[in-house]
């Protein structure tokens, strides 16, 4: 093979693209049950929910709005440095909305727990969140999660829009980092 080629840095596989379409499927399925005739905004967090935010908003039948945030926490490493930067704001006023985040991972909640009292105090009429990946033995915020794809284990994993410094986010699967790509 290549030795260019991404999938040598992987571990292993923990998600198939297959797996994660048709999870994907589900989501917006109970999504478009749970918002029938309501509007709907999507808010999704850049840059690791791109991958998600394209494929389960045209997986929706229905009108929905998108809008992007953008808060690094993460930085070039594989910890939370658990300060949260604020890098792009919603251009959209969210009074009286029913906002969705679309997020990648929920890893210690540091993220999303901030993000949602941001939107919370900004007066939106519902604040929600779809995530495709959580890790339940990383959390270190309680963060109620009414969508979760799938509950993985305490690992760093990168593909389908998760990052290990910016790389590996085209990868179509999500996987674990093989020992040699770590630096920290
Ligand atoms: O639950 P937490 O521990 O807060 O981690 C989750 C957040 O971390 C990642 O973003 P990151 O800061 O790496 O930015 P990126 O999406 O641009 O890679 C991920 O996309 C989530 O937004
Ligand atoms: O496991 C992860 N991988 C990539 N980015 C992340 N951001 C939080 N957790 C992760
Ligand atoms: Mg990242």
């Amino acid at each position: 093979m290549d030795p260019e080629h991404i999938s040598q840095d992987l571990k292993a596989v923990l998600l198939t693209e297959e797996e994660i379409q048709s999870k994907i499927l589900e989501l917006a399925a109970a999504v478009e049950r749970d918002y029938d005739g309501k509007e709907l905004l999507l808010v999704g967090v850049l840059k690791g929910a791109v991958m998600v935010m394209a494929d389960f908003a045209r997986a929706l039948t229905r009108h929905a709005e998108m809008d992007w945030v953008a808060y690094s926490s993460y930085g070039s490493g594989t910890r939370s440095s658990g300060v949260v930067r604020i890098l792009k704001d919603l251009d959209t006023d969210i009074t009286g909305r029913n906002v969705l985040i679309v997020e990648d991972i929920i890893d210690t909640g540091l993220t999303l727990s901030w993000l949602v009292a941001n939107l919370r105090s900004r007066g939106a009429a519902s604040v929600e969140i779809c995530t495709l990946l959580r890790k339940p033995e990383a959390a270190k915020m309680a963060v109620s999660v009414k969508y979760v794809g799938f509950d993985i284990p305490d690992e760093f994993v990168v593909g389908y829009g998760l990052d290990h410094a910016e790389r590996y986010r085209n990868l179509r699967c999500v996987g674990t980092l093989a020992p040699h790509v770590y630096s920290d």
